[in-house]
């Protein structure tokens, strides 16, 4: 299977979680982008739902294929959330953020019972941070907050470089008019401690670690086993995807 293909097996077997009336999260990303397509397929054919977007880019696909939408004011509640990932460790944490929605996705996630990531194997990691983990920032005192990030990140003993985010010769600017800084630390073996440092700065909106967030995990991979699900401690999720 290609990696298209993972990601639209990993969409559909979370497809098996939605049923009708649910008020749903609709993740931001390219295998978030392989669930709104079955999505919408389930709602040309009768599915009742209701989305709530984390993304101009997600809506507007929402929109072209005909999924119902509302947004967090109108539908502050939701059932589930369904969204790709960056990283995904072990205990269901994740780095998320690389396609810039990450303060968006974790506001949604939070207004949710419960939140599925959906991604092929090549997202699970032992420990988080192979991937440079978004900050997003406030563009205001820009410079000072990028200084604060790293001596934050030095005083849990992590180091490495911290990267403003740039289109072709822009700072690249989220749907919250903010910037992204990648920060590159590696390993982030205590992300509790690192998202509580970066929660401490001014500058910082958000971070893209989510933690405790995730319900479930659906990868998809092509050896015998093509999709299964991770089970998070007190998760209400009852069944497993094989
Ligand atoms: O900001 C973007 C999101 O967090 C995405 O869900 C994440 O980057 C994964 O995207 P993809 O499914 O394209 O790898």
């Amino acid at each position: 299977m290609d990696a298209r293909q993972l990601k639209v097996e990993a969409a559909r077997a979370a497809l098996a979680h939605v049923s009708d009336g649910m008020r749903l999260g609709i993740g931001t990303g390219s295998t978030a982008e392989e669930f709104v397509r079955l999505l919408a397929e389930k709602v040309a054919n009768g599915l009742t739902i209701v989305g709530v977007p984390t993304s101009e880019r997600t809506a507007i696909l929402c929109r072209e294929l005909g999924v119902p939408l509302s947004t967090l004011e109108e539908t502050p509640e939701l059932d589930l959330t369904v969204d790709g990932a960056d990283e995904i460790d072990p205990a269901l944490t994740l780095i998320k953020g690389g396609g810039g929605a990450l303060l968006r996705e974790k506001i949604v996630a939070a207004a949710s019972a419960r939140m599925i990531v959906i991604a092929d194997r090549s997202k699970m990691v032992e420990t988080l941070g192979r991937f440079p983990l978004p900050i997003e920032v406030n563009p205001f005192g820009l410079r000072a907050t990028e200084i604060a990030v790293a001596a934050a990140a030095g005083r849990l003993g992590l180091s490495g470089p911290v990267t403003l985010r740039m289109t072709e010769r822009e700072p690249f600017v989220t749907d919250g008019g903010h910037f992204i800084l990648d920060a590159s630390f590696g390993r982030i073996p205590d992300t509790r401690a690192l998202s509580n440092a970066l929660h401490a700065i001014p500058g910082v909106v958000e971070h893209g670690l989510f933690i405790g967030l995730a319900s479930t995990a659906i990868i998809a991979g092509d050896g015998t086993q093509s999709v299964y699900a991770a089970r998070k401690p007190g998760s209400s999720i009852d069944h497993d995807v094989a």
